[in-house]
């Protein structure tokens, strides 16, 4: 393979002076980095032994597919996964700006790698830091560390599915509908219809309530869907199900990977919870006592208290997490996975929730005859009705969403349900992400070039009705801010947000920063930093870190406001405090003299914005060859938006995201096999 360096700085922090010289090359291309040639040095003076030049390769893209999520390395998959994601040579380059490197076979990786003192032990010592495994999809090589989580999170998944909780099938529906009304109408607690209606609570959806029989019925459930679809309105119902089923006050733990989707799940069960006790919700790292560094406090012989453990925004879980997670509920006790599949994946190795879906569809999931049975009974107790019985020509009397086919029964036999009713996004919208998440690059070029309602493609070059919007947003912001009005600056702040793939550049977070500060007026000659932007009214901030003190958690968005409250000299100027928005129509106000991790919130990342949704999205597409630029990314970015989506970008750049998945390896999709035991 030849790759192109001419953009490449000679001197970069990367390259080691000194390689190794069969890893040198790759090191110049780029394609390896310090870090995968430290760890093969490290590990080939452990093992006392010479590694062949073959093995040195397969161990340093072992740890590169590790930095780049993958938790191990598929050997097929080398020149693919190497091809997809650098700059590869094309046609005639001047020679000293290309760096050749021989891509070693799958085979010959494998062969290298199944006598390597690293995978096979040595007389040195028993130190195997690698495990070479086959798998469906070829064979796969790993670090110890990961081979061990990904063996907890499948020992436990298929432990857990194997048995089920001993309930009585009458007593879960009669909880079932006391919790979600019954498909003949009847409301949650016998209310009639009509009051549930007049009180303004939405009519549950039959997959919603298909969600408390599953739950009901096995120990771990997943709930799945996209934005708006109505899984934390869901969960509130299960618990409320599962408190009913409860002989005793059950210990009910929230947690989300991140403080901010704590805070908003805690605050969007409690509304959706007709029991007014608060249940806290905390951090994956919080519930399972794990500080930085050191293993969790919780864990297989010291189990957490909880009989119901509810997991939101899974998607973000790193496997390492997840396995630790798993690892410390008591067998007894359900768990609830919560997430979207499509979502952008953990910033760390792993994919879990979309390999949770993933293994299902592949025929790896445990089900058994029984389970199909019970769970056949409760799609018809759930007021739905399986596709055999449904005829060929479509019945309009019959919701489209309450029909299972046998792909669907499979998932929900294996404990995934997905709810795919839209209650948010508008139409528009919703159309788009489908059509993105079945990778179909044409149908979501013909959308856009229809004009579909509430998404807009605009030229790079030509940028006026972005301009148009987004100042407007920025000054209604200032005027309510100015104002004091801090329920209105609150509201304006969620009505627009600029979503961009990279932090620097023109491009990236930072270049619209400046941008729209220059749009509204408002640039100073000091550039929108954190700590200039504590000192305007109107500017958007973004907190970094979770921070008891002034109860703000990492993601949490606010704005600078007039603090008119405040008492104030005759001729001083009026001071100014942070809003930030809590619950439905709370604010919660800090000094700005009290945040000290803030950054300004105009535009933000893609990744950042995950969990979160605003009137109008602005989405800045990252350039074709950009390693960011996914079909994930793209689905997470418009479906932040609730009414309306900028794209800017391309139809070249818009469909090269549609064909380009995130490639994680990992070996939770597929049965596996250790090698040589
Ligand atoms: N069956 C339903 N009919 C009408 N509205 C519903 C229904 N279920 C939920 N909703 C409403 O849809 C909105 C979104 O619900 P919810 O917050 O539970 O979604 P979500 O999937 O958890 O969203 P996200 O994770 O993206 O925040 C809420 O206003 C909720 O009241």
């Amino acid at each position: 393979m030849t790759v192109d360096i001419a953009g490449r700085d000679r001197f970069a922090d990367d390259l080691v002076l000194g390689a190794d010289p069969v890893l040198e090359p790759w090191n110049r291309a780029g394609l390896l980095s310090a870090a995968d040639l430290h760890l093969v040095d490290r590990l080939g003076r452990l093992s006392g032994e010479r590694l062949s030049d073959t093995a040195k390769v397969g161990v340093a893209l072992a740890m590169r597919a590790v930095r780049r999520g993958s938790t191990c390395l598929a050997l097929d998959q080398v020149t693919e996964l190497l091809a997809s994601t650098e700059s590869v040579a094309q046609g005639s380059v001047a020679q000293e700006s290309v760096v050749d490197v021989r891509i070693p076979s799958g085979r010959e990786l494998f062969e290298a790698l199944a006598v390597c003192p690293l995978v096979t032990g040595s007389p040195a010592g028993p130190l195997r830091p690698l495990v070479l495994v086959d798998s469906e999809d070829g064979p796969l090589l790993y670090l110890h560390k990961y081979f061990r989580q990904e063996h907890i999170i499948r020992s436990v998944l298929d432990e857990r599915a194997a048995r089920v909780p001993d309930v009585d099938p009458d007593a879960v529906r009669e909880a079932v509908y006391a919790a979600f009304g019954s498909p003949d109408g009847d409301s949650p607690d016998g209310d009639s219809p009509d009051k549930d209606a007049e009180a303004g609570s939405p009519r549950v959806d039959a997959r919603q309530r298909l969600a408390g029989f599953v739950a009901a019925g096995r120990w771990i459930t997943v709930l799945a869907g996209g934005p708006g679809t109505g899984k934390t309105f869901t969960v509130a119902r299960i618990l409320a199900t599962l408190e009913h089923l409860s002989e005793h006050r059950l210990r009910i733990g929230l947690c989300a990977p991140t403080g901010r989707a704590a805070a908003q799940l805690e605050s969007s069960v409690a509304s959706y919870r007709r029991d007014t006790t608060p249940i806290r919700a905390v951090t994956v790292h919080s519930l399972l006592g794990w500080r930085p560094g050191a293993n969790p406090r919780y864990n297989r012989t010291n189990t957490l208290p909880h009989d119901v453990v509810v997991v939101d925004e899974t998607s973000m879980l790193s496997m390492t997490a997840m396995s630790y997670v798993l690892d410390a509920i008591r067998p007894d006790a359900r768990i609830i996975f919560v997430g979207d599949p499509h979502q952008l994946e953990s910033v760390d190795a792993g994919a879990v929730l979309a390999d949770l879906v993933d293994r299902v569809d592949a025929g790896e999931a445990t089900t058994t005859d029984a389970g199909r049975a019970r769970v056949r009974d409760a799609i018809a107790s759930a007021g739905m009705t399986m596709a055999d019985d449904v005829g060929d020509e479509p019945d309009p009397d019959v919701d489209p969403d309450s029909v299972v086919d046998d792909a669907d029964l499979a998932r929900i036999s294996a404990g995934v349900i997905t709810l795919r009713r839209g209650h948010r996004n508008s139409p528009g919208i919703a159309t788009l992400a489908a059509a993105i998440n079945d990778g179909d690059a044409d149908r979501v070029a013909e959308l856009v070039r229809s004009g579909l309602p509430g998404v807009v493609l605009i030229d790079p070059t030509g940028l006026d009705p972005v301009q148009t919007a987004v100042t407007k947003w920025g000054l209604d912001l200032q005027a309510a801010a100015e104002a004091g009005d801090d329920v209105a600056a609150l509201a304006a702040l969620n009505r627009h947000r600029v979503l961009c793939a990279h932090r620097e550049g023109r491009w990236g977070v930072q270049g619209w920063t400046d941008q729209i500060t220059e749009w509204t007026g408002t640039a100073s000659y000091l550039p929108l930093t954190a700590s200039t932007a504590m000192s305007q009214a109107g500017r958007p901030v973004l907190v970094t870190v979770n921070d008891k003190e002034t109860d703000t958690s990492n993601g949490d968005c606010g704005v600078v406001i007039r603090d008119v409250r405040a008492t104030v000299a005759p001729g001083d100027p009026v001071p100014l405090t942070v809003a930030f928005a809590r619950g439905e129509s709370g604010v919660h106000r800090v000094h700005p003299a009290r945040l000290s991790d803030v950054v300004p919130a105009y535009a933000m990342t893609i990744h950042r914005s995950q969990g979160s949704q605003y009137g109008a999205v602005t989405v800045v597409l990252p350039p074709i060859g950009s390693e960011l630029l996914t079909r994930e990314l793209l689905y997470t970015a418009i479906t932040r938006a609730q009414t309306e989506v900028w794209i800017v970008g391309t139809l070249d750049v818009l469909t090269a995201a549609v064909d380009r998945r995130v490639a994680r390896a990992s070996g939770l999709r597929s049965r596996i096999r250790a090698l040589g035991d």
